[in-house]
């Protein structure tokens, strides 16, 4: 086989490319070893359609302000699984092999391996394309904790597929998956533990996390913010996690949401002279590995270019790799204007730079905010809680966003095209932002930009001789 590319995994990232690439008239040969769909179909999707769950179980607890009265949830584990199992395979259905195959890429199954730097063998076939691009992405890791390989543990892939709720849940990390999956559990009645080894999400503004680790710690979720944890162990009756200060947490179940890793092995690419670490295979701005013809992208591509594992990034990437593998074109993975979202209640989101990473480089920033209680929207929906913060050069350009609060991570694209753009805050603020949204929170710290002008006593003094004038 000769096609134009030769796409290695079916998740997110080697779908996109794959589906687009043949959409332009490009030969695609689709090579996946497990499941379509990767860990979006079988990891995020899941997870998302827990958390709604969680968010309907919610809703009957916090009734009573609206004048209904509020009731305790009663959860019904199967059906909640039911649910889940309808959600993912409607996205199984969107990434499944017929779709593939209708769009005409050629999906083969199996796991190929490189004979030399532009062919690889699967079984009867040998694939020599123009590129390859190696989309094989990440599973869950272990931490090296001692006791854990003895103990019986969950992935965050597992847990919607349980036969019944946890009923005392331990989870160990400190990421979005653990905290997401953490709060879902709860709210669906679980009690939930979680064993972090530091901060929670340090890639979020450590104020607005606290202001999440507090709503969390409000509903129950008991948050350990400490070091990892010294050892583990149980059985099928029970796991026991020690702390570093001696606590002992027992919980009937252990959920370790710790991290990926990148599994290469089988692939032989060494075989293609492309290189990997323990970050993953290691890419250049245009996402090419040591082997020029060989690009990486989503999960598995590593090192400092490859940006965050997620599913947009894994999207992203794709566009990226159609760019320079069919058209020839230089394009550059983004680096300032990725969003990351923690889908929490108060979600969590940001984009760009972070007040303290906009002090490394300037002598003075502005920081702009916006209390959610200020919105009509907010009070009504009692949905109060978070503020948006912006940061801001001393004109007003905008360099990074932060918000937690309510449809933060809807909220964020917002920012997200006015730190990818160059916007300055007077492109908000002159924005027509529909009435009562909670956009206008966003907009309504854009505008607070000028408040100190207004105080001005020559603005005063302008204002005054013009109404003199007539
Ligand atoms: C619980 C959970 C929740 C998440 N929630 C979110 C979220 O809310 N938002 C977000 O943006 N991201 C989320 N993510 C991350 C997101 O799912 C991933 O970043 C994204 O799906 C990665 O896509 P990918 O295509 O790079 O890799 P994968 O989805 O891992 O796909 C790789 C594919 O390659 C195949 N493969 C591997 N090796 C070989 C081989 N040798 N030969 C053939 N095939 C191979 C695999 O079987 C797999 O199908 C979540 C992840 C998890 C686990
Ligand atoms: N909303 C989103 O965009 C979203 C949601 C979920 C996941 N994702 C992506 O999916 C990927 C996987 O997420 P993740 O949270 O599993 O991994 P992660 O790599 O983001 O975080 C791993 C966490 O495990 C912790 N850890 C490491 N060793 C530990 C130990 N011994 N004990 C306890 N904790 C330990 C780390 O300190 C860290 O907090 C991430 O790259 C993430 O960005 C994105």
């Amino acid at each position: 086989m000769k096609p134009d590319l030769c796409v290695i995994g079916a998740g997110v990232a080697g779908l996109s490319v794959a589906s687009t690439a043949a959409a332009l008239g490009a030969s695609v040969v689709l090579v996946e070893h497990a499941r379509m769909g990767g860990a979006l179909v079988g990891g995020a999707v899941a997870a998302l359609a827990l958390r709604a769950s969680a968010e309907a179980a919610e809703a009957f607890r916090r009734a009573t302000p609206f004048g209904i009265a509020a009731a305790k949830p009663r959860v019904d584990w199967p059906r909640v699984r039911t649910h889940a199992e309808h959600v993912v395979g409607a996205a199984a259905g969107d990434l499944s092999e017929a779709r593939c195959r209708a769009l005409g890429v050629r999906v083969l199954r199996g796991e190929p391996r490189f004979v030399s730097p532009l062919t690889a063998l699967l079984g009867d076939h040998t694939i020599q394309p123009r590129r390859f691009v190696l989309a094989v992405g990440s599973s869950p890791a272990a931490p090296d904790l001692p006791g854990l390989a003895d103990t019986p543990f969950l992935t965050p892939e597992a847990v919607s597929d349980l036969p019944a709720r946890p009923e005392r849940l331990i989870v160990l990390g400190g990421e979005p998956v653990a905290v997401e999956l953490a709060q879902a559990l709860r709210r669906l009645g679980s009690e939930v533990a979680v064993a972090a080894p530091g901060r929670i999400l340090e890639r979020f503004d450590p104020e607005l996390v606290a202001a999440l680790a507090a709503a969390l710690r409000r509903e129950g979720v008991d948050i350990r913010e400490i070091a990892p944890a010294r050892g583990v162990s149980g059985g099928p009756d029970g796991v026991r996690v020690e702390l570093q200060t001696g606590e002992v947490l027992t919980g009937s179940h252990l959920l370790v949401a710790a991290g990926r890793r990148v599994v290469t092995e089988g692939l032989d690419l060494d075989k293609a002279g492309v290189e990997a670490d323990a970050s993953g295979i290691l890419v250049d701005r245009r996402l090419r590995t040591a082997n020029k013809r060989v690009f990486a992208i989503g999960d598995c591509a590593g090192g400092p270019h490859a940006g965050d594992r997620c599913a947009h990034v894994a999207a992203h990437h794709a566009a990226v790799v159609i760019r320079n593998a069919l058209f020839r074109w230089p394009a550059r993975v983004e680096t300032r204007a990725l969003p990351l979202a923690v889908r929490t209640s108060p979600a969590l989101a940001t984009v760009g730079l972070s007040e303290a990473q906009a002090l490394e480089t300037r002598r003075a920033v502005r920081i702009l905010r916006w209390p959610y209680a200020e919105s009509d929207r907010a009070r009504a929906e009692r949905l109060t809680e978070g503020e948006i913060k912006v940061i801001t050069d001393k004109s007003g350009v905008i360099l990074g966003a932060s918000i937690v609060g309510a449809r933060a991570d809807e909220l964020i694209t917002t920012w997200t095209l006015a730190v990818k753009k160059g916007l300055s805050v007077a492109d908000l603020r002159d924005l027509v932002v529909p009435y009562p949204t909670f956009s206008e929170i966003g907009q309504r710290a854009a505008a607070s930009f000028d408040a100190p002008r207004a105080r001005s006593p020559w603005l005063r003094r302008a204002v005054a001789l013009l109404r003199r004038l007539g």
